[in-house]
């Protein structure tokens, strides 16, 4: 797997870790500077731009990213020793499965496309999915599949900045989408509380464990990548145009 640059540094450098504090700031810089809410098609949604073609194109090609969220933390569950660690992690799988069926971040996700006048049972047929949004999805899970647990941590910090977005774009549907109805919108309210969570118990792990320069570069790459591939998703949901 290739890793995503994010800038050089001398072989001096290296044997110097970052302290806590500028770790700390490097990666909530690419969480920052380098997240989604800056891509095109997001500034779009959030003035109020979009099409309702266009919304629920995306509602559509997200589902695709949500229903293997729980896909990619079994499989960084998996690679846990410690029975504390594996209760913490375990706790996303259930926030999005639910402990029974109608419950959870996917069945909120299902009733958002419901809302927005899609069908349940063609969202996951995933016939609507885009070439790019699978291969952008398929790459985090393998990314979380095939990398260190350290590095498959780091890559879900880009939840330090989703709280942020899920406000706006509570604000934004409110506000510019009114024709989706306000039941729809629980998936976001709740995620607001559970990204704050996740993020704040992915950095304390993330922070305990990289104790080299180089493990702290490596979780910083894991971070980069991670945006990139939410800004591919994007990218592929804005470029489309129908498939044949
Ligand atoms: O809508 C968004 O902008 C957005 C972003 C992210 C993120 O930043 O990774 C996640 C989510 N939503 C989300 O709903 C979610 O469950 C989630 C899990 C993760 C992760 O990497 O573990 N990121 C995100």
């Amino acid at each position: 797997m290739t890793t995503t640059p994010v800038r050089d540094t001398t072989a001096q450098d290296r044997q110097n870790p970052w302290s806590r504090p500028e770790f700390e700031e490097r990666l909530r810089d690419i969480a920052t500077t380098r997240y989604h809410d800056r891509h095109a098609f997001n500034v779009r949604m959030h003035e109020g731009a979009l099409t309702p073609a266009e919304l629920r194109r995306w509602i559509a090609n997200r589902f695709h990213y949500q229903r293997h969220i729980p896909v990619k933390d079994a499989l960084i569950l998996a690679k846990f020793g410690d029975p504390a660690l594996r209760r913490m992690w375990l706790r996303r799988i259930v926030d999005h499965d639910g402990v029974r069926e109608g419950e959870g971040g996917i069945e909120r996700w299902l009733r958002l496309g419901e809302a927005a006048g899609l069908d349940r049972e063609r969202l996951w047929s995933a016939e609507d999915v885009l070439p790019g949004v699978r291969l952008a999805v398929d790459g985090y899970v393998n990314f979380c599949r095939l990398r260190s647990p350290l590095e498959a941590v780091a890559a879900s910090l880009t939840e330090l900045s989703a709280p942020g977005i899920m406000r706006t774009r509570i604000a934004a549907f409110e506000h510019h989408y009114p024709w989706i109805e306000e039941e729809g919108l629980a998936y976001f309210r709740t995620r607001v509380e559970q990204g704050s969570r996740d993020s704040a118990e992915a950095l304390a792990l993330v922070e305990r464990w990289a104790l080299t320069r180089e493990e702290q570069e490596r979780a910083v790459a894991a971070l980069a990548f991670k945006c990139d591939v939410l800004w591919s998703l994007l990218d592929a949901v804005d470029g489309s145009g129908e498939r044949p």
